[in-house]
């Protein structure tokens, strides 16, 4: 199983692909005195990559999506996202939490316009109005475009979330487990979705989940974390899967369930023992 933190490219590419995100030496401390959250934190994220992050509670993985989005400043180290240090949020940057965080009192249409107004404020009202109808209709909600979030159900108001994000086309796209709160049969369309949207717009995005299989389905490459405090980005793992893997068939891909022991023996094993010994 491919375990390199130095080559952070994915399999199955024959040219380099440019760097779109560098984190370098990172770490977290809230408070003076207090341990560590992580430290050590560096990897890279190439342009068109999904990168999923896994690791257990408490490890700092919300920290560091919170300091790529600029909501954080980090302890030490940095991130620049090309060629520019992150130091506040900015539109270069979707975010999609688990709570969808859509506004009450506006129509899912209204919610989506509201962010491509922000990103480009000179556009007519029509043009606004087509983009924000357009990125509602990629995640399927053409129909439920006018409806307020209480009148959709949880998937669907994720996927307004993932609209907005996507219509603001920012060049990374950041999801906090995005579909924690769903049940699984909704959780899985939606994921298929997400990949295929990711692999038509060449999205790249950086995710957090708690969920192997998630991971297995939509990342090119798994970034796994030691347990906190003083977590550690422990390996880097590129998906041996073909990014036209589907939920249906992934399991019978040749190298599916070596990857899958891979990432579930990290959870369950080597994430305590990174501490003590490293090479593990
Ligand atoms: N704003 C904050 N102020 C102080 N401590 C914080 C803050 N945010 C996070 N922490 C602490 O940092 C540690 C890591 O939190 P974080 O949410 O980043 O972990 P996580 O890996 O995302 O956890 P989970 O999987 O449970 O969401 C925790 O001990 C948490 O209490």
């Amino acid at each position: 199983m491919p375990n390199d933190l130095s080559a952070s490219a994915p399999l199955h590419r024959t040219t380099e692909p440019r760097v779109l995100v560098r984190v370098s030496d990172m770490g977290k401390q809230y408070r003076q005195n207090s341990p560590m959250v992580f430290e050590n934190v560096s990897f890279d994220i190439h342009q068109g990559d999904f990168v999923c992050l896994i690791g257990h509670s408490g490890c700092g993985k919300s920290s560091i999506l919170n300091i790529l989005a600029g909501l954080e400043q980090p302890t030490t180290g940095g991130v620049i996202i090309d060629g520019r240090e992150v130091t506040r949020p900015g539109l270069d940057r979707g975010v999609v939490f688990q709570g969808h965080a859509l506004l009450p009192w506006m129509t899912a249409l209204q919610n989506v316009a509201f962010a491509v107004r922000a990103r480009e404020p000179a556009a007519s009202r029509h043009a606004v109005r087509e983009k924000a109808e357009h990125y509602l209709a990629m995640v399927g909600l053409a129909k439920a475009m006018h409806k307020k979030p209480f009148e959709l159900s949880g998937g669907m108001r994720q996927r307004v979330g993932i609209a907005r994000a996507f219509s603001t086309q920012p060049r990374l796209l950041l999801m906090d487990e995005p579909f924690g709160a769903l049940d699984a049969l909704t959780r899985g369309l939606i994921q298929e979705e997400l990949l295929r949207i990711c692999t038509e717009t060449r999205q790249t995005v950086f995710m957090i989940t708690h969920d192997v299989d998630e991971a297995i389905l939509l990342a090119d490459r798994v970034l796994l974390m030691s347990n906190g405090p003083s977590a550690k980005l422990a390996e880097d793992v590129a998906n041996p899967l073909p990014r036209s893997r589907t939920r249906e068939r992934m399991h019978h891909e040749s190298g599916f369930y070596e990857f899958r022991n891979h990432l579930v023996d990290f959870l369950v094993r080597r994430s305590a023992l990174v501490q003590s010994d490293p090479n593990l």
